[in-house]
Formats: C-alpha cells, sequence, structure tokens
C-alpha cells in the first residue's frame, strides 16, 4: 500500500466514524459536481472541524470568503442557533447559485447569504453596514488575497474571535522562500502577518488524505 493510500483510508476511517456526510452534505456535493463546480471543498473531516470551532467558539456570526457549492457553509452553519447568521462570499453568481439551492436543501437559507463578487469589493460594504462582530471567519478563496482577508478578518471581528485559512501547505509549497507564485505569496504572507499582528495568536496544522497533503491556519484575536 502506498503512502497516500494509507492517508486517505486513515482519513476515511475517521470522517465514516467522526464526521459522515449526511444525505444533504452528499446531495451538495453531487450537486456541485453535476453543475460542474471543482471539487474543492473542504473535507468531512474539516468540515467537522470546523463545526466543532464555530460551537466552541458559542459562534453566532460566521463569515466565509469562497462560498463553492456551500459544502464548508452547510456545516458551519449547522453550528449556529436559529437566530445566528452566516455570510459567505463568492466571486461566482454561478456557483453563488448552486450553493444557495444546497443551503436551502439543507433548510439554512434564513441563517446563510451568499453574497456574490470579488470578495475584496463586498468586505467593504459589509463594513459600512456596521454588522455585529463575526465570532469565526473562514477564509477559503484565491489564496494571493490572503493577507487582505486577514486584514478585513480583524476589522470585523472582536476579542475572542478566531480566524481560520484553509490550504495553508500548498501540497509543500509554502516553505518555497523565493517563490513567486501568487498563492505561496499570499499564503506566506498571511502567515507571517499572524505570526507577527499584536492582535493575532495563531498556529497551523497540517492535515493529509482525503485531498492529499493540506492544512489549516488558526488565529484567535486578542484584545
Ligand atoms: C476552495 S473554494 C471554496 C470551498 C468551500 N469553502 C468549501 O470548502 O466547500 C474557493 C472559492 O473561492 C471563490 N473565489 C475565488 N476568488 C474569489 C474572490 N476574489 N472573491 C470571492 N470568492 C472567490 C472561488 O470561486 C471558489 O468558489
Amino acid at each position: 500500500m502506498s503512502e497516500p493510500q494509507v492517508w486517505d483510508d486513515v482519513d476515511e476511517y475517521f470522517s465514516s466514524q467522526l464526521s459522515p456526510d449526511d444525505e444533504i452534505l452528499l446531495a451538495a456535493l453531487r450537486d456541485s459536481e453535476a453543475a460542474g463546480l471543482p471539487a474543492i471543498s473542504v473535507t468531512a473531516t474539516q468540515g467537522k472541524l470546523l463545526q466543532l470551532l464555530a460551537q466552541i467558539q458559542g459562534a453566532r456570526n460566521i463569515l466565509e470568503i469562497g462560498t463553492l457549492g456551500g459544502y464548508s457553509t452547510i456545516w458551519m452553519a449547522r453550528a449556529l442557533p436559529s437566530d445566528g447568521r452566516l455570510i459567505s462570499l463568492e466571486y461566482s453568481a454561478r456557483y453563488a447559485e448552486v450553493a444557495s439551492r444546497n443551503i436551502a436543501r439543507a433548510g439554512l437559507d434564513k441563517v446563510v447569504e451568499v453574497r456574490v463578487g470579488p470578495a475584496l469589493e463586498s468586505l467593504p460594504k459589509l463594513a459600512d453596514e456596521n454588522p455585529a462582530p463575526f465570532d469565526l471567519v473562514f477564509i477559503d478563496a484565491d489564496k494571493a488575497n490572503n493577507p487582505h482577508y486577514v486584514d478585513w478578518a480583524l476589522r470585523l471581528t472582536s476579542t475572542g474571535s478566531l480566524i481560520v485559512v484553509d490550504n495553508v501547505v500548498r501540497g509543500g509549497r509554502v516553505v518555497e522562500t523565493d517563490s513567486d507564485a501568487p498563492d505561496v505569496r499570499g499564503t506566506r504572507a498571511a502567515i507571517e502577518l499572524i505570526g507577527s499582528h499584536p492582535r493575532l495568536s495563531g498556529t497551523a496544522i497540517q492535515t493529509v488524505g482525503g485531498k492529499g497533503y493540506d492544512g489549516f491556519a488558526l488565529a484567535r484575536v486578542l484584545a
């Protein structure tokens, strides 16, 4: 058995025991695939981790940057109380439509709002609305803009909020100091911002299996 197969099997074992997809989540993945969306959602184990983090935060307000078909959105929104709110920002109107259908089927359309457009245009508009601080921000869009997203997340959160950045390993390329790839540069800049910012305390965890080598950065907002 090759190593990658072992890690896929381990991920499959954990998700089958701890975070099995139900019919709603499976349908979200199925309909996303049928609509031609790329298969780049978080895995079920990662979705469950996001849900647990939202619960640990006692989250009432969640911001997601990068909706795709709404798979991670559903995992997180299920942690919200009935009067909670999740705003998810998505560049593609077509993806947002697929996501909205998946979210409605999950019975979450009262708490989830998908906003279409480049996140760097949606975020200032959102800030102008003076929303309640977000308890959890999940950043999972174009990686080149990760430092800008962390910066916006800081403006839209308060002490004790949690910021999660997905895909920080980049298949190991995150350690390539001289890379000029925008995703690597953006990810490194976000990690370095988290590491150096006086109001952030962060770490990163590497993940393997399901979708290959990857990882999350997590940062708690300090006073
Ligand atoms: C990795 S996918 C999100 C996966 C989703 N969070 C999940 O796990 O189910 C990244 C998404 O970010 C969107 N995206 C890319 N650039 C964006 C931008 N500038 N503003 C908003 N969304 C963007 C893409 O269209 C894509 O749907």
